[in-house]
């Protein structure tokens, strides 16, 4: 029988989520404002969801052992010690970027790198490879076993100096005084890498979620600008070479230079990393409709405007202050049709959307007037819900208003009245962004759908297009 005669198996065909048809996709082409139009290039990122929750094992490499050496020559037969140190493990390190927008691209175990062991002629171990893993912004550290061994920073922590002698081992000798790690040997044994391993502590599966509330602690840290980052597992120290260890010992009660040798572990934590929302209120709207614009006249941020689509390339945020209280608004880059299949700026227009609590439905008023090319604000408004459901089924389904902007344009009251006709179930708000008019009464309106204080949704159903 050949491959090709094989049939299909039944459980591939339901399981495969390509196959099936979710009931949100059933609306017509004709919803769309141009259904005609060609298809964008679909990449092989359309089927990724976003990954907001991580759980990450994190392990500091192991120091290199203290090397034990002797150089003898003809005038010492004894010779002198010349064991280099071994080199410290690499560190676990959380890197803060814009680069990346979920934990999608994390492996669940990560380890440091291990460390070179010394050598003799006093040389010195290379330091273990640090891992640097990039997480996005805005993300919360919860700590589910371990400790984190620093503080955050902004830049990479420096490593430390090859050259400096290994801390720990200095500070609390007494610590290892019992070690019966033999005498003569430099290189951790066999049992002692197994016994590594087997303390090693548990790891939930990366689906795994649930976790017992008493023994995470939540909140550790939060990594919120671009370029701070924080060592979440710190590799372990190296252990000394005979030149340093006689140097040290000479003088103290301890004579076995074995208990200082070995390289120690690098320190374990397990972590839960989880996305919090980027803003309160995300501004939706087609490209150009004025996003940018409101989020200046809304607050002081400064975004670019341009009269060219798509000069927001990613989310600017600003806060809008009340008297007791403030909000955090996202202009999020302006979505296309199509932006389901990552076209435009795609994906991450959507995926930034996942990451707000209210919608606020920018549409154009004066958009197609005046025997302009464009797309009614009726139509942008049903183009904009749709994406967001073919994108995530839901994704829509939040507090939302519906801002009319450009209500300065000739022929935008008619519209603005049409508007009021077509769209049900969400209030509108008419602003003129560049002048400033209007913007108080939708502070107004943002404040309560913020507080909880209504929960209207713009749904399908409820804009006519006809
Ligand atoms: N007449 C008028 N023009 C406006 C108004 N608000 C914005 N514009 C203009 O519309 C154009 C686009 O404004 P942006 O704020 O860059 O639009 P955007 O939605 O952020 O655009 P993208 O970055 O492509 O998503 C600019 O030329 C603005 O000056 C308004 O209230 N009235």
């Amino acid at each position: 029988m050949t491959w090709l005669s094989r049939a299909v198996p039944l459980r591939y065909l339901t399981s495969n989520r390509r196959l099936q048809k979710p009931p949100w996709m059933t609306y017509p082409a004709a919803f769309y404002s141009d259904s005609t139009e060609k298809k964008g290039k679909v990449t092989p990122l359309q089927e990724t969801r976003m990954r907001d929750r991580f759980t990450l094992y994190a392990r500091g490499g192991e120091g290199g052992n203290g090397c034990s050496s002797l150089r003898r020559s003809r005038t010492d037969r004894f010779g002198k010690p010349d064991g280099g140190n071994g080199g410290r493990g690499g560190d676990v390190i959380l890197e803060c970027t814009h680069a990346v927008w979920d934990f999608s691209g994390l492996q669940p175990h990560v380890k440091g790198g291990k460390a070179g062991h010394g050598t003799s002629k006093n040389r010195i171990g290379n330091r273990g490879e640090d891992k640097v893993l990039q997480v996005p912004i805005g993300t919360v550290i919860h700590l589910q076993e371990g400790e984190l061994p620093s503080q955050i920073q902004v830049g990479s922590p420096k490593s430390s100096d090859p050259w400096d002698l290994p801390g720990t081992l200095v500070d609390d000798p007494a610590s290892d005084e019992n070690s019966d790690v033999d005498q003569d040997s430099s290189v951790v044994s066999e049992s002692e890498e197994e016994s590594v391993a087997a303390s090693a502590l548990h790891v939930g599966t990366e689906e795994e979620t649930d976790f017992e509330e008493g023994q995470v602690r939540y909140n550790v840290a939060e990594l919120t600008e671009e370029g701070q980052s924080i060592i979440i597992a710190r590799g372990g120290e190296g252990g000394l070479g005979n030149v340093s260890a006689t140097r040290y010992l000479r003088g103290t009660k301890f004579t076995k230079t074995s208990t200082i040798k070995c390289g120690s572990l690098g320190t374990e934590s397990v972590l839960i990393l989880e996305l919090k929302s980027i803003a309160d209120v995300g501004l939706v709207g087609m490209p150009n409709a004025g996003k940018s614009t409101l989020l200046g006249a809304l607050s002081r941020a400064k975004p670019r405007v341009g009269h060219y689509a798509f000069t927001t390339l990613r989310p600017n945020l600003g806060n809008v202050n009340y008297d007791d209280f403030s909000v955090t608004v996202a202009d999020i880059p302006g979505l296309i049709k199509g932006a389901h299949q990552n076209r435009g700026l795609g994906h991450n227009f959507l995926r930034h959307i996942e990451r707000t609590k209210v919608l606020a439905y920018v549409v154009d008023l004066a958009s197609g007037l005046d025997g302009c090319e464009g797309v009614t604000p009726w139509q942008q408004l049903r183009d904009l819900v749709m994406e967001l459901e073919y994108h995530e089924e839901g994704l829509s389904d939040r507090s939302s208003l519906i801002v009319a902007n450009k209500i300065d344009e000739d022929g935008a009251d008619e519209r603005l009245e049409e508007l009021e006709r077509r769209v049900r179930g969400v209030r509108i708000f008419p602003v003129c962004a560049v002048l400033e008019e209007g913007v108080d009464e939708l502070k107004d309106g943002l404040k309560m759908l913020v507080n909880g204080e209504g929960s209207e949704r713009l749904k399908l159903e409820n804009i006519s297009v006809d």
